[in-house]
């Protein structure tokens, strides 16, 4: 199995790459993990207290079930992929059944900061936009579709996700084999990824 990672910072365009990237590829042969069903299980706290989470850190990921269920797939079993409410801040109680395909893409700001994630990755791509595009897409999409208003996005960016961007996301750029230029769509770029892809599979 060639497992690709696709990391970059938040609203860079990672999600909408992977879309574009698997959609001429058959899907029982190129599979999607997201980093996002992999965010701690906080069950045990209010949604109040949830929504104060720290999603930019390193440590609200369940990288230890993330890594189990790429070892599993790697060596052909399938596994059951949480998947995650953006609305409730919490993992549901649903998963998805997800099994070994040849090409596994692996997606998420964070998940090059863990070296042990960082070691299975294949080929290691940084999707990059600058962070005022990255801001406009991240508060156009909190305010549309995650349930958060324009000041919660605003005060957030500054109090966490910049930081976090700058201390943890940033820095694994100089990790990556393929950087991808997003401040404008890159088809270029996502038919060179399908190709060595597309390679893989014959
Ligand atoms: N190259 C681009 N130019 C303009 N808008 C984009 C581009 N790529 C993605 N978007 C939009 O920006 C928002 C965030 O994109 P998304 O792919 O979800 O980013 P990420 O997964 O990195 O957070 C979405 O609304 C998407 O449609
Ligand atoms: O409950 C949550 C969990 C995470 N987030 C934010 O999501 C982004 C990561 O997703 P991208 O699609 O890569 O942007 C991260 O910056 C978290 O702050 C959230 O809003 N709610």
């Amino acid at each position: 199995m060639l497992i690709i990672g696709i990391a970059g910072g938040t609203g860079c365009g990672k999600t909408t790459v992977v879309n574009q990237i698997i959609n001429e590829l058959p899907t029982d042969e190129v599979g999607v993990i997201s980093q996002d069903s992999y965010y701690n299980d906080l069950s045990h706290l209010p949604l109040a207290e949830r929504k104060k989470t720290n999603f930019d850190h390193p440590k609200s990921i369940d990288f230890t079930l993330l890594e189990e269920h790429l070892i599993a797939l790697k060596s052909g079993q399938s596994v059951q992929q949480p998947v995650y409410s953006f609305i409730d801040c919490n993992r549901t109680d649903e998963t998805v059944e997800t099994y070994a395909r040849k090409v596994m893409i692996v997606e998420g700001i964070l998940i090059m900061t863990n070296p042990k994630i960082r070691e299975m990755l294949d080929i290691k791509i940084y999707v990059h936009a600058d962070s005022d595009e990255r801001l406009i897409r991240r508060l156009k999409r909190d305010v549309n579709e995650r349930g958060w208003n324009m000041n919660e996005t605003l005060d957030k960016y500054q109090s966490t996700l910049k930081p976090m961007h700058l201390q943890f996301i940033e820095p694994t750029k100089e990790y990556a084999d393929i950087i991808i230029p997003n401040n404008k769509y890159n088809t270029v770029a996502v038919d060179i990824v399908r190709t060595i892809i597309t390679e893989k599979l014959v």
